[in-house]
């Protein structure tokens, strides 16, 4: 891998694991950076799919702010939803275009630290950065780690970590470049448009105003803080256009770009 590179840290959701088209093209465009010398990670999320499993299993879903409330007895099913189906989805997309890869969670070789973030939520996680060995190794053959958002305590109880956030720590451990995908051109406006170049000033308006909600608030919270920690910004964009991937190379933008100031 090339030294002067920055390690492309993406994050994709989980309406892209029902898009065999989307998947396909994701796959072939972090195929084809990494043949170009520069490592990929691959951090998921999977919601629809935990939103299936739990209806599947009589079972409700609630959040708050855009985040999972996670009791006791939906872990099983959120645990297996994610780092189960979700990850193996992505695996078996990255070997059929070619791709070596490792399918993990964030419970994998104390790359994070995990605790508990608030009781109301039940067991989802807050996670920090903690150790990249694990990552750097898979990194340093050449090959592409897939992250799924699982994490552990210290009490050894598994949590439901929100994958913006998993991928900001990941971003943070790696100090790569974060870009995260969805199934939306970026940030858009009370009108429906793309916002170009996004702040935080207009961020924390556009969120006062409601045109920023739910997924989004937490995805927009996650590109401000990795902008702002990387002093550099953060790209959020749909999985549709992941052939303008290799487009960030050349210092374009895609999407909506999360300034750090
Ligand atoms: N201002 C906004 N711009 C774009 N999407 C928004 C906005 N506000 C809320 N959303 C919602 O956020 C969703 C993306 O967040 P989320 O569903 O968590 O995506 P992912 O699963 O890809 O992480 C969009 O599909 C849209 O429904
Ligand atoms: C705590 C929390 O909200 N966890 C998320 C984890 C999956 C996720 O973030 O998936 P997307 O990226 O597809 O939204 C959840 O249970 O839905």
């Amino acid at each position: 891998m090339s030294a002067n590179k920055k390690t492309l840290v993406l994050k994709v959701g989980g309406a892209l694991m029902q898009c065999e088209m989307g998947l396909a093209r994701l796959m072939a465009s972090a195929a084809n950076i990494i043949e170009s010398g520069q490592s990929v990670i691959l951090v998921h999320g999977g919601g629809c799919l935990v939103d299936e499993q739990l209806e599947a299993n009589g079972m409700e879903t609630v959040k708050l702010d855009g985040l999972r409330v996670t009791p006791e007895e939906q872990v099983p099913i959120v645990v297996g939803a994610l780092a189960g189906t979700s990850n193996k989805i992505l695996q078996a997309s990255a070997v059929k275009a070619g791709i070596t890869c490792v399918g993990m969670s964030l419970c994998d070789g104390a790359i994070v630290k995990g605790s508990i973030k608030d009781e109301q939520l039940g067991f989802v996680g807050e996670v920090s950065p903690n150790d990249p060995t694990y990552l750097n190794f898979l990194l340093a053959q050449g090959w592409m780690p897939i992250v799924s958002s699982i994490a552990v305590d210290g009490d050894g109880n598994l949590l439901n970590v929100n994958a913006d956030q998993a991928a900001t720590v990941i971003a943070k451990l790696v100090e790569g470049q974060l870009v995260l995908l969805s199934d939306v051109s970026g940030v858009l406006d009370g009108k429906g448009q793309l916002i170009k170049t996004l702040d935080k000033a207009h961020a924390d308006e556009l969120t006062k105003l409601g045109v920023i909600e739910k997924g989004m608030k937490v995805k927009v919270e996650a590109a401000l803080e990795v902008a702002q920690w990387m002093g550099q910004p953060v790209q959020v964009a749909s999985w549709r256009d992941a052939e303008q991937l290799s487009a960030l190379e050349k210092g374009e933008s895609i999407g909506t770009q999360v300034m750090p100031h």
